[in-house]
């Protein structure tokens, strides 16, 4: 680093932009960020000029209203505290999922042009792929408020200076073997992390990249990859399991491979249909879109500008159902993906839920099937079978936590069966603290058993994404204050959902130990 970056001044002046950075994000102006620290606007202006020694209560407090990390590095996990029970009213937009933000990411790698995403969810997940990006050469730039997202591949990778700290923080680095095995005949991958679900297995993925001369060894802590080009696939790629990444891991190594490949028993998720549209923007040829079956066409190379705007997020949808129906709210939820989330509905109809949901209209993707909802407060009761995922078109998995706390407000019992992770269900126990009565029968099912009464308590975050959210949910509906520590669990899968919840009328308020 230069003196100037080290100095004193220089520190001043860079603090100064990620505050102003952030305080931009949240859509605030110098004056409203000084009324939250209860200070004046001219002090603000001086700290983002870089003209203000700060202490560190101070950057704290500023990280607090900004709900933001980058000012308070090493300032510990974020926590929020909510009141309850909340009422919500108004609408909220769902936001771009993370699922195909992922994986478009990691499908950049094949294009050698410039790949301009729309609308891109600006979670933590997307941060620490960015910063794998960024250590391997790529160039990425937020264009704009809404999001827009550029990247710019090298013209050769930095494939030996990966940014090891945060490719461990993500699973999805899983899906640089795809594009990578074109690009490079042997390289390391850091082990890939993700939520703690039990055992996640990656073999689905060697067997399905196998047929490209792929080769993973997995070593002290790497996956060390080497590519023999001597072999192509012969015939169809048959997945032992419609896994999500490892379709997409497959449609990855298919794009760059000249030939044409079969896909069968892939995953027809929302995620791998994003990731279908960009392919073809980048003029590989995907039939069978939407299906088990992909056959795709691949090109010797792929150098285009593409622009792409992938759909919104079926789970966070689902989210905002489900804090409106704990909440037994009238709140219009925007830009539904109802294509996915079509069984959740039907279930939830069943379980006696009341809603308006308005005409269909077009993603900006051009295909997904998009609605608004209304929701009203409704009585309802548990469903007569048990809530169970599937593979698309069956209800996600990743929605079915949320039925959990929907349970609690239901009357009756409901049975939840996870067959898949091996984890996912226990974490739901949490919610008995608050008051629920959840039981876990083994590690794949629990028993919930409604309606309860909850009441505000503090809860440590679970390592997974959507049991977290239903915990929150949760506290959203429950009587008095709860604590919900170390949330960046949920900032890895959800943008701002504090601070968009609240726009609703909840009470939350992020906060900091110092
Ligand atoms: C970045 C991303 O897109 N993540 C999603 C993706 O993860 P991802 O594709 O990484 O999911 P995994 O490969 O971990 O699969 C999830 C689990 O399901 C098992 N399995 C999967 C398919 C199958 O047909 N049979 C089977 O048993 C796997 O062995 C594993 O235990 O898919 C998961 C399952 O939809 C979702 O929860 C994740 O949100
Ligand atoms: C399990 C999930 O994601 P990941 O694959 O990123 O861990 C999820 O989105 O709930």
């Amino acid at each position: 680093m230069s003196d100037e970056a080290t100095s004193s001044e220089g520190y001043k002046g860079r603090i100064g932009n990620l505050i102003r950075d952030a305080r931009k994000h949240r859509g605030l102006t110098q004056h409203q960020l000084a009324e939250l620290l209860a200070t004046s606007q001219s002090a603000i202006n001086r700290i983002e000029k870089g003209h203000q020694n700060l202490s560190l209560e101070m950057l704290a407090r500023i990280g607090a209203a900004l709900d933001s990390e980058i000012v308070a590095l090493g300032a510990g996990p974020t926590h929020l505290r909510i009141n309850g029970p909340t009422t919500l009213s108004g609408s909220i937009e769902v936001k771009t999922s993370k699922n195909a933000g992922v994986a478009l990411l990691c499908a950049s790698l094949l294009n050698r042009g410039r790949t301009t995403l729309r609308k891109v969810a600006r979670i933590e997940e997307v941060n620490r792929l960015l910063e794998v990006l960024g250590s391997l050469g790529v160039q990425t730039r937020w264009l704009n408020e809404d999001n827009d997202l550029e990247i710019i591949p090298p013209k050769t990778l930095r494939l030996d200076a990966i940014d090891e700290a945060a490719a461990r923080r993500t699973r999805s680095v899983i899906m640089f073997l795809g594009p990578l095995l074109h690009r490079s005949e042997s390289f390391d991958l850091p082990y890939a992390g993700g939520c703690n679900l039990g055992e996640r297995t990656v073999e689905p993925h060697m067997s399905a990249l196998r047929p490209f001369g792929l080769e993973v060894k997995a070593t002290d802590g790497n996956y060390h990859a080497s590519v023999d080009r001597a072999v192509s696939p012969v015939r169809p790629i048959v997945l032992t399991e419609r896994g999500d990444t490892v379709t997409e891991n497959a449609l990855m190594a298919a794009a760059l491979h000249p030939g044409t490949t079969i896909i069968r028993n892939a995953s027809s998720n929302y995620m791998v249909q994003d990731l279908c549209f960009y392919l073809q923007r980048l003029g590989v040829q995907v039939e069978g879109v939407g299906t088990t079956t992909l056959t795709v066409t691949g090109c010797t190379d792929i150098d285009v500008d593409v622009d792409y705007a992938p759909s919104e997020d079926p789970i966070e949808a689902m989210s905002l159902l489900a804090a409106a129906i704990v909440t037994s709210s009238t709140i219009t939820i925007q830009r539904v993906p109802i294509e996915f989330l079509e069984i959740e509905l039907a279930t939830l109809e069943e379980m006696g839920l009341r809603y308006d949901r308005t005409e269909e209209y077009v993603a900006r993707n051009g295909h997904t099937r998009l609605v608004d909802i209304t929701t009203r407060p409704s009585t309802l009761h548990a469903p007569l079978d048990k809530i169970h995922p599937m593979p698309f078109p069956g209800l996600n998995i990743d929605n079915l936590p949320f039925f959990a706390v929907i349970a609690v407000v239901a009357t009756g019992q409901t049975l939840l069966h996870d067959w898949v992770y091996e984890n996912r269900a226990i974490y739901l126990t949490e919610l008995t603290k608050l008051g629920a009565q959840v039981k876990l029968l083994d590690p794949h099912r629990v028993m919930i058993e409604g309606p309860t009464h909850l009441s505000g308590t503090e809860i440590v975050c679970p390592p997974a994404l959507r049991p977290a959210v239903v915990i929150l949910l949760a506290m959203l509906a429950a009587k008095g204050t709860s604590v919900l520590r170390s949330t960046y669990v949920i900032h890895r899968g959800y943008e701002d959902l504090a601070a968009r919840l609240n726009e609703l009328g909840a009470s939350i308020e992020t906060f900091r130990d110092i």
